[in-house]
């Protein structure tokens, strides 16, 4: 499976974020995109998700047969935004995940399992609201563990995440890469992962983009 984007052209408004933009990953690698506020982090991942329309450009994710395969299906896309009913109990919001994001790729972890690969076993009967915000952030990449997506698209993943909590975001990184899984993330913190590219949008009205191996 690969993840390539080909010339790829973000607006918004008047203002082009950036331009030319490429870049290919294969099973087994991350890509960490970096840059200041306001470069187009989120705008970009949003674009590869689906979720809004590039200027111009493509972005294709290709089956092991070379088959482009549709990203809404195959990839979670995490946003700044944990995606949790305040009101619902932990459980009931990733019963909901884990039923709304059946895939053919495969099963995910069972909601008991997902809490606790990530830390908080015990809180699935709580509502959501009475969690801490980075027990919210734990709980919403819990979400990607409830069904096995490949591609995983992750906007500012360690916000409000304590060291701890950073060390075991990485090692659910490491180990979706491990069993040939791709991710994309816009993070500050370095994921200390081994084959991660990295990509430095530059800023409004750029046209430079800069691709590098970490
Ligand atoms: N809906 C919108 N309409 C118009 N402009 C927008 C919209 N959303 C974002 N922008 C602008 O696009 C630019 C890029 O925003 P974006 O959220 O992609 O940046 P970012 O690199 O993710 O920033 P940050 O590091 O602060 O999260 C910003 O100048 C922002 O004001």
């Amino acid at each position: 499976m690969q993840a390539t984007a080909t010339k790829l052209k973000g607006r918004r408004g008047d203002s082009v974020l950036f331009d030319n933009l490429g870049f290919t990953i294969s099973r087994g690698e991350a890509l960490v995109i970096t840059g200041p506020n306001g470069a187009g982090k989120s705008t970009l991942l949003r674009i590869l998700a689906g979720l809004l329309a590039a200027d111009s450009g493509e972005f294709l994710l290709l089956g092991d047969d070379g088959a482009a395969l549709p990203v809404l299906e195959f990839a979670h896309y995490l946003g700044h935004r944990n995606a949790m009913k305040r009101e619902l109990r932990v459980q009931e919001n990733l019963s909901f995940w884990k039923s709304f994001q059946r895939s053919d790729s495969g099963e995910g972890l069972s909601v008991d399992e997902a809490i606790d690969q990530i830390g908080l076993t015990g809180v699935a009967h709580l509502p959501f609201g009475y969690l801490s915000a980075g027990q919210q952030r734990r709980i919403a990449l819990a979400r990607l563990l409830v069904s096995h997506r490949p591609l995983w698209l992750l906007d500012e993943p360690t916000a409000a995440l304590d060291k701890r909590s950073d060390r075991l975001f990485a090692d659910l990184v490491r180990q979706h890469l491990e069993a040939g899984g791709l991710a994309i993330a816009a993070t500050h913190q370095p994921l200390g992962l081994e084959n991660v590219r990295s990509l430095e949008l530059s800023g409004i009205h750029s046209a430079a983009s800069e691709e590098v191996w970490a």
